[in-house]
């Protein structure tokens, strides 16, 4: 394992019987950044984050956490990283400081100073039992205990479900403060706007197959622009065929439509400026699309 990886898996792969939930996964996370994981329902994101706690055994292929193997050493792995599952278990009669308090306790770490402190940033009471708690309260609750011990590495399954959006900004500063810090975090979600804010790196999973990892700053300068342009008179599709990096080009008449990565605009728009422009959009694509439009042939034909 290389001194910067506080993740890294070799060929991992899962079968549920027939069903093959992750193929072959290659994936390093290095220390100090948050990589944000991908993929529709059903990818095999829970899936892969349940192999790295050690909780799942690899149908084949190995993962490492912090130098351990996630399978042999999975007691410890647990020790050492603050894990958010999917679906979150909490004692319905015990209040968030008696959750804080038990699982203290069973770390052999006291973390009810921090514990008290992303409480109170997450807006959340600790002094009523969980079974009171609003869906959102009880995901803040989740969140808080996995933060609670500062631990080298998060590990989050879909923390933002259910969330109120104030109590996402503050989850997303946390998680920066996180890495300002030189810890990590993986951060798992169905939705790339969720972690677009936070991540350093982005891989994206279909069909248990990762089929792209990229940094988030590339994806960026590749993120797709939908432009829409009426014009006073007819043009010319050539104009627009010719400028590099444009796609699915429309010429009817007088109107075009096009997408474009960022940095084909400023030659798109000055190509549009040659003509009397009537009306004029451009809008950015979510980041989804841009993915599927780069990655997607690539993961169709992937061996
Ligand atoms: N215990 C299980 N038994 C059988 N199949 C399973 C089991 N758990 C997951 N699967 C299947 O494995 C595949 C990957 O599921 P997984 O939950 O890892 O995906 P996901 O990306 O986390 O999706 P979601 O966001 O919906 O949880 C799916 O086809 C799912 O139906």
């Amino acid at each position: 394992m290389t001194g910067t990886s506080i993740v890294r898996t070799h060929g991992l792969t899962k079968h549920y019987g027939a069903t093959v939930a992750l193929r072959d996964l290659d994936l390093e996370v290095e220390r100090g950044e948050v990589f944000g994981y991908l993929g529709p329902n059903g990818a095999g994101k829970t899936t892969t984050l349940r192999l790295l706690m050690g909780l799942l055994r690899p149908t084949s292929g190995a993962a490492e956490v912090d130098g351990l193997d996630a399978w042999h050493d999975s007691v410890e792995v647990r020790r050492r990283v603050g894990y958010l599952s999917g679906e979150p278990a909490l004692y319905p009669k015990l209040t968030g400081a008696q959750h804080v308090d038990f699982l203290g306790h069973l770390r052999g770490t006291d973390g009810r100073l921090a514990a008290k402190r992303f409480a109170e940033r997450l807006d959340l009471d600790l002094g009523r039992p969980s079974r009171e708690l609003s869906k959102g309260n009880r995901q803040k609750l989740a969140l808080v205990l996995a933060l609670m011990s500062l631990p080298d590495l998060l590990v989050l399954d879909e923390p933002t479900g259910g969330l109120d959006p104030l109590a996402q900004q503050e989850f997303q500063a946390i998680v920066r403060e996180t890495t300002g810090e030189g810890r990590s975090v993986l951060l798992s979600s169905h939705v790339l706007s969720e972690v677009q804010r936070v991540a350093d790196r982005v891989g994206v999973l279909r069909e248990g197959r990762l089929i792209a990892v990229d940094r988030l700053a590339t994806l960026r300068e590749r993120s797709l622009h939908h432009i829409r342009a009426t014009f006073a008179d007819a043009v010319e599709p050539l104009t627009f065929a010719g400028v590099p990096g444009v796609r699915d080009l429309q010429v009817h008449d007088h109107s075009m439509s096009c997408s474009a990565p960022e940095t084909a605009l400023d030659a798109v728009i000055k190509e549009v400026g040659r003509h009397t422009v009537l009306d004029f959009e451009c809008a950015e694509a979510e980041l989804e699309e841009t993915f599927l439009a780069y990655y997607e042939k690539e993961a169709v034909h992937a061996p």
